[in-house]
């Protein structure tokens, strides 16, 4: 290890980036007295678009691989990371984030789908890499710990989120497919040794097309194949548009075409055909000449007809709006700009998705901007259940009730790309019907299906070292707290069985005395623990890594309204902490509103409840006391923070996130002067201290007044440092007294 503590605080995108502009010279401020640098690495979209064209650059526009320098850091046990959210960009997204770095000077390549000459396949190539979820993999060499601290449940009780009443004749419910998915298709297998072997299509005229080769297995390692088939898919896709019309509620569809980047946005595809068929049916050719991909959404067929004349592109748009009338209604993303459920991939994210809707009494927004009951198309019946039994437990015993309710807190299995969320490389659209297979160097078929053209086929890998880690983290939360554990294992499922044979193996190298340790299927799971949950009693969920995911926003959004307020640790298998603040995304909406009005309401809790982990971390390894006392007294402040309510409001001209950062150095300042473990510390923070609060009046106008107007920071993605730093540090008085 080296001698100089150090932590690495992310900058990202959207609002997270924004609160760091304001939070991070307060956060120096006060970690500098104990000898700890706080080194910024830069991995938003736009930089890690930067890092990977070098040679197209001029100097003073080349960018590091900052996200290359963390991935090998957290195999360091010296890491120190503190991880905000990130854009995980949908081919729009990404899109939009090159043409803002054109407009700016920098000579990158447009992002072409179908590449044609080799310098365009190796753009196409690097830009596959950032795309999706492409940063949290990088970085997640560690399984993950998500809870909501005492404080934060406690504030919940004392101050209850808004929660949408349940009817009994709520007619909102989640379709799933009964045949034909993942879910169904599934198999899977133990390696017994270490091997390498290859992914490869016979197709029916016996050709065979290798579509991987040389992945390497290690001994322990599970591994699973499945498919979702088109047929099955399109046919269920086309039954549940029906029957929303039928049922007269509104079509949503829930996916996660960000981690799941090459499944999903396929599946979003079908879906997008399937609900304009009739458009798709008359205007196919001149939309394979325009080079619609529906896969990127309505949203890019729409951008795409502006190549077309004025008359042809009208009759265009009557057609759809012709099909509309044919079709049962979409959820809406925003009902003002007429954004559906169908336009952009990464606009629906599953796991913020459908807990929001449960919230909203299981409705989503119509057209007209009115809640209405929903279907909430889940494709992959996997893990819909969960969904679903949700949301026949608040038909039937109504909403929870944030005053009263227990709490759920996540155990995931999550280190070295495990499951699913690591399958994209392995992940194919079949060209040809035949059979696949994975297959040894010796010709021995381990996993074998017959597929069709156009299906979607994956294999994900779990390796052994992450789950010993997982039960491991499991049996301490469990004896921490003292509370039931239940692994969401279904044992009907091929890859749950095989990690049911590994849980029970290694509980046995824990002391499992007095401990509640039980697996459960999904729906089972979902079942005990919601009835616990409405009497006040806590459930950790020990889940796979979709699981994780969603789970980690679900429970979250019921209890404390908002996954922004959860704890979330990455204990790094070699040592190393990685503390992610909060468990949800980067609020694009919250970035609108900061540029419409000059108020940021994003809520910085998440930074400061990983902040203080993250010195206590540093205070443990480097045996460094001061860093003990300045994460004692930030937690200290953090309670007085929520008691004190200096959360941001969500409506302009009140406290924003900037107001709300004064106020959390204020209280962390007094706590300083005020303990009695250093008297250097406490000397150093006193003068401090008086200044933030003698100025509290002052300090605080100037935050407000700012606020009502328009705000421009030069650029979306990769927006004008100062410009940011100035809008996000508009108090001069603040500013004199941080430094
Ligand atoms: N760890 C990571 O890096 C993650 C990244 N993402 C990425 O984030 C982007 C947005 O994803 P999305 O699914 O919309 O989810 P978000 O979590 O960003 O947003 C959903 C809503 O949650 C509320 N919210 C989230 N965080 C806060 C906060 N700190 N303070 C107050 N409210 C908050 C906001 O509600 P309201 O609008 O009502 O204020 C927000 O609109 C995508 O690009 C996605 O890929 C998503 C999840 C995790
Ligand atoms: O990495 C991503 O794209 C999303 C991560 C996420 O939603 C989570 O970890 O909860
Ligand atoms: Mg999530």
């Amino acid at each position: 290890m080296s001698d100089q503590p150090k932590i690495i605080y992310t900058k990202t995108d959207e609002a997270p980036a924004l609160a760091t502009a304001s939070f991070l010279p307060i956060v120096k401020k006060f970690l500098a007295p104990a000898g700890i640098d706080v080194e910024t690495r830069d991995i938003s979209l736009a930089g890690r678009i930067l890092a990977v064209f070098p040679e197209r650059l001029k100097e003073g526009q080349k960018q590091e691989d900052a996200l290359a320098e963390l991935g090998n850091l957290v195999k360091n046990p010296e890491a120190n990371v503190i991880k905000l959210p990130n854009i995980s960009a949908s081919v729009p997204q990404l899109v939009a984030a090159i043409k803002e770095l054109q407009a700016k000077g920098y000579d990158i390549p447009d992002y072409l789908e179908d590449p044609e000459t080799e310098e365009e396949k190796e753009s196409k190539k690097r830009y596959d890499k950032i795309k999706g979820s492409a940063v949290n993999p990088v970085l997640r060499e560690g399984n993950s710990d998500r809870r909501a601290p005492k404080p934060v449940k406690q504030y919940a009780r004392n101050n209850p989120h808004s929660m949408g009443e349940w009817s009994k004749d709520s007619k909102s419910h989640v379709s799933t497919m009964s045949h034909g998915d993942f879910a169904h298709n599934e198999k899977s297998f133990t390696t017994t040794k270490d091997t390498t072997v290859n992914i490869q299509l016979i197709d029916k005229a016996d050709r065979t097309h290798v579509l991987k080769s040389g992945l390497a297995l290690q001994k322990g390692e599970i591994l699973d194949a499945t498919y979702m088939s088109k047929n099955a898919l399109i046919e269920f896709l086309e039954e549940e548009i029906d029957d929303a019309l039928e049922k007269d509620v509104l079509f949503s569809l829930h996916m996660k075409a960000t981690m799941m980047k090459v499944s999903d946005p396929i599946i979003f595809g079908h879906a997008v055909e399937a609900f304009f068929k009739p458009l798709f049916d008359q205007y196919s050719s001149t939309f394979n000449k325009l080079g619609v991909d529906v896969n990127n959404g309505l949203g890019d067929l729409l951008s795409k007809l502006h190549d077309l004349p004025e008359l042809e592109r009208e009759e265009i748009k009557d057609a759809l709006r012709d099909v509309y009338k044919t079709r049962p209604s979409l959820a809406m993303v925003n009902s003002d700009h007429g954004i559906t459920n169908l336009h952009v991939p990464s606009d629906v994210i599953i796991d913020a998705s459908m807990p929001a809707m449960i919230r909203n009494s299981g409705q989503m927004w119509n057209s007209e901007g009115k809640s209405q009951d929903t279907k909430a198309v889940i494709p992959d019946s996997s893990y819909a259940g969960v969904y679903d039994a949700t949301i026949e437990f608040c038909k039937k015993n109504g909403a929870f009730d944030p005053t009263t309710m227990g709490t759920v807190p996540n155990v995931g299995l999550m280190a070295q790309k495990a499951e699913e969320y690591g399958s994209h490389d392995k992940t194919f659209e079949i060209g040809y019907g035949g059979k696949i297979q994975v297959v040894d160097q010796d010709g021995t078929v381990y996993l074998e299906h017959t597929v069709e053209a156009g299906d979607i086929w994956r294999a994900c890998q779990t390796k052994d070292a992450p789950v010993q880690d997982w039960v491991k983290l499991a049996v301490s939360r469990a004896k921490a707290t003292g509370d039931p554990a239940i692994f969401w294992l279904d044992e009907n499922r091929a890859h749950d069985a095989e990690i049911i044979k590994k849980v029970n193996l290694y509980l046995k190298d824990h002391d499992t005395n007095g401990l509640d340790i039980t697996i459960a299927s999904p729906i089972k799971a979902t079942e005990r623990t919601l009835e616990r949950l409405k009497d006040g009693l806590n459930t950790i969920s020990v889940t796979g890594n979709v699981l994780r995911d969603y789970n980690t926003d679900l429970f979250p959004i019921l209890e404390v309204g908002t996954s922004a307020k959860m704890l979330s640790i990455v204990p790094l298998m070699n040592g190393g902490g990685l503390f992610e603040t909060g468990a949800g995304g980067s609020a694009p909406k919250h970035v609108q509103q900061f540029e419409q009005e000059n108020h940021l309401r994003w809520d910085s809790l998440g930074e400061f409840l990983a902040l203080a982990v993250s010195l206590e971390h540093l205070a443990e390894a480097y045996d460094n006391n001061k860093a003990q006392i300045i994460a004692d007294a930030l937690t200290t402040a953090t309670e007085k923070f929520l008691t004190n309510r200096k959360s941001p409001s969500r409506k302009v001209n009140e406290l924003d996130n900037r107001g709300s950062h004064y106020y959390l150095a204020s209280y962390w300042a007094q706590e300083l002067a005020n303990q009695k473990g250093d008297e250097d510390l406490a000397a150093q923070f006193s003068s401090l201290a008086n200044k933030l609060v003698e100025n509290e009046e002052k300090i605080t106008k100037e935050l407000i007044e700012v606020q009502g107007k328009s705000m421009d920071i030069g650029g979306y993605y990769k927006p004008d440092a100062d410009k940011e730093n100035a809008a996000m540090r508009p108090s001069a008085t603040l500013n004199e007294i941080i430094g």
